[in-house]
């Protein structure tokens, strides 16, 4: 198969940027169908197809959150699935939770965060009382989709699985709002020392963990696939801080093109988001430490070197605006030299 644990780590952070949408749907049905979803919950084949093809049509052509991003989560979800033989731990009903939470948590994104939705009065943040109004959003649509007979690919679950899946996929996609990230890793970090696969809470929190590291997982794979992720990100991020300005709107602080570069937008955000919450999932799967723990902090060092090296030709810049300033304006000492010398050269070529 494709994405087993045995093939390496660089299939898990493969380049999904360059793969056609076609090849990318067959991906995920390898996903379903090597995760042994297909036989467990006898998922047919062309109802996957088809609620795949209905995923895809509902992801937008943004910058960012597309049908892509999905991909990309949702791969490093399956690769968190292998890597840490989660499947010998929870059974196959939590597992298709995640996965398939994975695969819907950014369904319909219009590329704004949840502070325009609701700064704009959008109809999404008026919907959902400005409750988490995408992550609402996303999740509802995954189950309109489900809620058509033929892509419902939960369709053969009984009652009480679908209950079940639906209350967690509803969890999961809702844990993705990063409004909640301290609250969500708080709860993690308080039942990590007494850990226990078999508590529906601490297994219910370790699902929203997985999902949340997914979701934000770029800078763990190579920087040659990580970095255009962030030039994407920063386009979408950029966008809404013009429409922002434009509308008269609070401007997203880390969205202000005025203010936020690369680095300084990696920086901040590998210091105080991705590492703290890496470092604690490697704690309980300490194999995770090389995969994304240590790729993270190699990402940390680069943005940091970039950070630098912007700071120094900044000054240098502001040196030289300077110098030039002194030199042209009057009185200066170098506009009186050049005023003397252009004064000798005048008065030789009179002599001559
Ligand atoms: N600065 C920065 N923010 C990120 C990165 N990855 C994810 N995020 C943010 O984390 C958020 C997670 O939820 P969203 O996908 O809504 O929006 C995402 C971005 O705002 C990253 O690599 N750099």
């Amino acid at each position: 198969m494709v994405f087993k644990e045995q093939d390496g780590w660089t299939n898990y952070t493969c380049i999904p940027r360059q793969w056609e949408d076609a090849e990318i749907m067959v991906l995920l049905q390898v996903m379903y169908t090597d995760l042994d979803f297909i036989a467990t919950f006898n998922i047919e084949p062309e109802v996957l197809q088809h609620f795949l093809f209905e995923v895809y049509r509902r992801y937008n052509n943004i910058p960012f959150h597309n049908f892509k991003h999905c991909f990309c989560v949702t791969q490093m979800m399956y690769g968190l699935i292998w890597m840490t033989d989660l499947k010998s731990k929870i059974d196959s009903i939590d597992l298709l939770t995640m996965l398939t939470s994975a695969v819907c948590h950014d369904l319909d994104h219009t590329g704004y965060n949840n502070a325009y939705q609701i700064n704009a009065r959008t109809e999404l943040a008026l919907r959902y009382n400005d409750i988490s109004p995408l992550e609402n959003h996303h999740s509802a649509v995954a189950f309109e989709i489900l809620e058509k007979r033929e892509s419902n690919i939960f369709r053969n679950l009984t009652i009480e699985q679908y209950k079940r899946i639906r209350e967690g996929i509803i969890k999961c996609i809702l844990a993705t709002d990063m409004t909640k990230h301290n609250e969500i890793l708080s709860k993690f970090k308080m039942i990590l020392p007494v850990f226990d696969f078999k508590n529906k809470d601490h297994k219910d929190v370790l699902m929203m963990i997985l999902i949340k590291v997914s979701d934000i997982s770029n800078e763990a794979r190579p920087m040659e696939v990580a970095e255009p992720w962030l030039d994407c990100l920063l386009q979408e991020f950029y966008n809404q801080g013009d429409m922002e300005k434009l509308e008269g709107l609070p401007v997203t602080p880390f969205m202000d093109r005025d203010k936020v570069t690369k680095p300084s937008s990696q920086t901040g955000f590998i210091r105080f988001v991705l590492l703290p919450l890496f470092i604690e999932l490697a704690n309980l799967f300490p194999c995770l430490e090389q995969h994304i723990v240590d790729p993270v902090r190699k990402a940390l060092d680069y943005y940091t070197e970039m950070e630098k090296a912007l700071e120094r030709d900044k000054q240098n810049r502001a040196q030289e605006k300077a110098t030039k300033s002194k030199e042209s304006a009057p009185g200066s000492q170098a506009a009186s030299d050049a005023q003397t010398a252009s004064v000798q050269e005048c008065s030789k070529t009179a002599a001559q």
